[in-house]
């Protein structure tokens, strides 16, 4: 039995049971039975069972029919079957096949005048036809919007008339419903684009203003008209500017357009123009209440008039506007503007198939903010984060971004890369804004205000949103900060606002010298903890947890008991030196501070080391025999030390090696020093040699110097080599293998 297919106009979901009413092109009369229904389910299609209990309700077979209904439709939705076949009336039906509401019988009648565009429309004509879109494709965007926004206007009058407020000027729009429908036709034969809509209409005077004058939007004057009265239209209408009927004849050579206002006793009109100076006008017969536009194609567009175009660029751009459009008598778009209805009506499950369908991919969302606001801009955002693990392909800053650009439900641009700073193109999601226009061209789109208003709304809505997560679930949140993390690092290095790099720092996370292993803090916490008066955040870099508790400069720091961010990555380091502060406090890296401290002299050191750390007196260099070893060392490293001279502030180490921005010279050292020659390495660290001179090597090497000033100057090497090992600034310590090799030989021969 071959399968006939219903129109689905409406559907309600009952008492959240698992029954359905839908209105459909189904009589009454007709025995239904059986249905198979079919859904979108993200991306995918879903079939599942109904039968027909009386009228128009049906009840799905199966839990729910295995679709989950309840969340799939709220009471509000209307769109989602996106078919529904009856297996047992086909027999009974061909005509529910298909509908269309478009016939080919309108014709102009009596007089036609010729009339001529406005001086400045014939000017503007040209330019809008030529240039104002950048792609000819969106004329359909354009019609198909012009045909949303005439239903739409009826449906606010219907809406009006039901409750009485509608005048009797209005017209009789109440009685009978139309339904709101948008029906587009192609004939690759007759190389023609038709689109007809039930809407609103035109009367002869507002043909002539809105199709004569260029620039002249009624959807505005609409609007303004009814807010003028102290109504309100919803934000659904999108033509504002008065251009985009125009760009029909970009590939039209001559348009017609058939018109019947909804207002009673109005004639119907038909308008004609080749877009070049005149136009005619006419009454017209046979006309239906709308408007039907019909093109006839220049011979470089003929591509528009077939149906796999046409059904391309309409899901492209016109997917989500909130009536059905029919092309050749078949539903086209499916999916409901889920970012326009209100964050609580609309469920996990939604969000999910939602995820799914912008994104092309089968996970799930981790996160999703629903944001919706009216100042400073208008905006309706619907923001995904893929549950899935970024790859190395999502981290290239070339990756194209799944974030596309609306306004009032009718899209500007997909991909749309400028929408989110490069650091948030892991976000994938729809942005709607009515403040943006339609024809916004890619050039605008670079560099308008009104984009980098909406850039930083949207940047700092984001930040916050992590941060609520953050507080919300920290176990889920630290698992996208391992993840992802490593795009807050780039939105640090990269963002030029000292506030906003600020804020994408209050997301980082570290482990600390005052905490657990594996306990991650952040800059607040640190913060928080931080003793009066003290301005400095510490932190330092090292391979592990262990190497960063057992560094010299730890050590070296362990007199001021604070507290210290372990870095574990290269990079960590990077950003917080490039952040330079936080909070109006310094990121300091400890080693930089070690740095600024090395100041004492050696006389002082010499005198206080005997004493220090532990209190315990130690044999130590008097301050004569730390110039002596000072110089010898010097004498011996040459000109791999800036500088060699004592410290205090080192216990179980015997030396440490300071340089001026430490982070900073190993990143050096690893990518523009990485060719170049030892020497001039050693030019640029510029290291200083600090020494213990109370730990027990470099007493013993003291008197080794004078017993084998060979081994001596060995072992100096090899403790240079050591301290510099600790720094991280040895890019290759196999050069040290001989000598480590002959050290252990003359200990072993000892
Ligand atoms: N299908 C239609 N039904 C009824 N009126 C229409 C239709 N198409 C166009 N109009 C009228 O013509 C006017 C001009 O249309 P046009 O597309 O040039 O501009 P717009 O839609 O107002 O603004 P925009 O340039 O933002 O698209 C519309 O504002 C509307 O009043």
């Amino acid at each position: 039995m071959a399968a006939s297919m219903l129109n689905v106009f409406r559907s309600q979901f009952i008492n959240s049971t698992n029954k359905l009413t839908l209105v459909t092109n189904v009589k009454r009369s007709k025995t239904v039975g059986r249905c198979l229904f079919t859904y979108l389910k993200g991306s995918s299609k879903v079939s599942s069972n109904a039968t027909l209990l009386a009228g128009n309700i049906f009840k799905l077979s199966g839990k729910h029919g295995g679709l989950r209904l309840p969340s799939l439709l709220p009471a509000s939705s209307n769109l989602f079957p996106i078919s529904c076949y009856s297996t047992e009336a086909a027999t009974n039906s061909t005509e529910d096949d298909y509908h269309s509401i478009i016939k080919d019988n309108e014709k102009g009648k009596g007089q036609s005048n010729k009339m001529e565009f406005q001086a400045e429309t014939r000017k503007l004509l040209d330019i809008v036809a030529r240039s104002l879109y950048s792609e000819k494709e969106v004329f359909i965007r354009e019609l198909v919007s012009n045909a949303s926004d005439a239903l739409e206007k009826l449906r606010y009058l219907q809406m009006q008339n039901e409750s009485g407020i509608v005048s009797s000027e209005s017209g009789d729009v109440g009685k009978k419903p139309t339904s709101l429908e948008i029906h587009i036709a192609v004939d690759d034969s007759k190389k023609t684009f038709t689109i007809q809509d039930t809407g609103i209409g035109m009367t002869k005077d507002e043909i002539i203003e809105n199709l004569g004058i260029i620039a002249k939007s009624g959807s505005k004057a609409f609007i303004q008209e009814v807010e003028g009265k102290g109504g309100h239209v919803d934000k659904n209408i999108i033509g504002q500017f008065g251009v985009g009927f125009y760009s029909s004849f970009m590939v039209a050579d001559k348009v017609e357009v058939f018109t019947k206002s909804y207002k009673p006793n109005e004639p119907a009109y038909k308008w004609q123009s080749d877009g070049l100076g005149t136009y005619e006008l006419s009454e017209a017969e046979n006309v239906q209440q709308g408007t039907k536009i019909v093109m006839h194609l220049k011979g470089d567009a003929y591509d528009f008039a077939k149906e796999d175009v046409v059904k391309g660029i309409i899901k492209k751009y016109s997917n989500f506007v909130g009536v059905p459009i029919f092309l050749n008598g078949h539903k086209v778009n499916v999916i409901q503007a889920l970012w326009t209805m209100e964050p609580r009506d609309v469920t996990a499950q939604m969000h999910e198939d939602f995820y799914r369908f912008i994104s092309n991919t089968f996970d799930q969302p981790r996160f999703y903010l629903h944001y919706k606001t009216d100042a400073p801009l208008n905006i309706r955002a619907l923001f995904y984060v893929p549950e899935y693990k970024p790859t190395l392909f999502d981290m290239s800053r070339d990756t194209e971004v799944s974030l596309s650009l609306y306004s009032r439900k009718v899209m500007i641009m997909s991909k749309a890369s400028n929408i989110l700073p490069r650091w948030l193109r892991f976000i994938k999601g729809v942005v709607d804004s009515e403040d943006i226009p339609l024809n916004l061209s890619r050039e605008l789109l670079q560099d308008s205000a009104l984009i980098r208003k909406l850039r930083w709304v949207l940047t700092n809505r984001l930040i916050k949103f992590f941060l609520e997560q953050a507080k919300k679930d920290k176990t889920k949140y630290l698992q996208f900060y391992k993840d992802y993390g490593l795009f807050f690092r780039e939105g640090i290095v990269t963002t030029t606002e000292q506030d906003q790099r600020e804020e994408i720092a209050r997301l980082l996370r570290f482990e600390s010298s005052k905490l657990a292993p594996g306990e991650l803090t952040n800059l607040d916490e640190y913060a928080s903890r931080m003793k009066a008066g003290t301005r400095n955040i510490y932190y330092l870099s090292a391979p592990s947890r262990h190497l960063a508790e057992t560094s010299p400069y730890m050590e070296s720091l362990a007199q001021k008991d604070v507290e210290v961010l372990f870095l574990y990555e290269n990079y960590d380091e990077l950003v917080l030196m490039n952040l330079g502060q936080y909070d109006k406090k310094h990121l300091k890296s400890i080693e930089n501070d070690a740095a600024e401290e090395a100041t004492g002299t050696a006389a002082a050191d010499a005198a206080d080391a005997t004493t220090a750390a532990d209190g315990k007196v130690k044999e130590s260099l008097s301050a004569e025999q730390c110039d002596d070893m000072i110089g010898w060392m010097q004498a011996v490293l040459g000109h791999r030390v800036n500088k060699v001279k004592t410290t205090k502030r080192l216990v179980t180490h015997p030396c440490i090696i300071t340089v001026n921005e430490m982070g900073a010279a190993r990143h050096f050292l690893r990518t523009a020093l990485a060719d170049r020659s030892e020497e001039e390495k050693f030019k640029v660290l510029q290291p200083t040699l600090e020494v213990n001179s109370s730990h027990q090597l470099i007493v013993s090497l003291h008197k080794l110097k004078s017993n084998d000033p060979d081994l001596a100057r060995m072992v100096t090497e090899q403790l240079f080599d050591n301290a510099m090992i600790a720094a991280g600034l040895l890019d290759d310590p196999r050069k040290m293998l001989g000598r480590l090799n002959d050290l252990m030989t003359r200990a072993l021969n000892k």
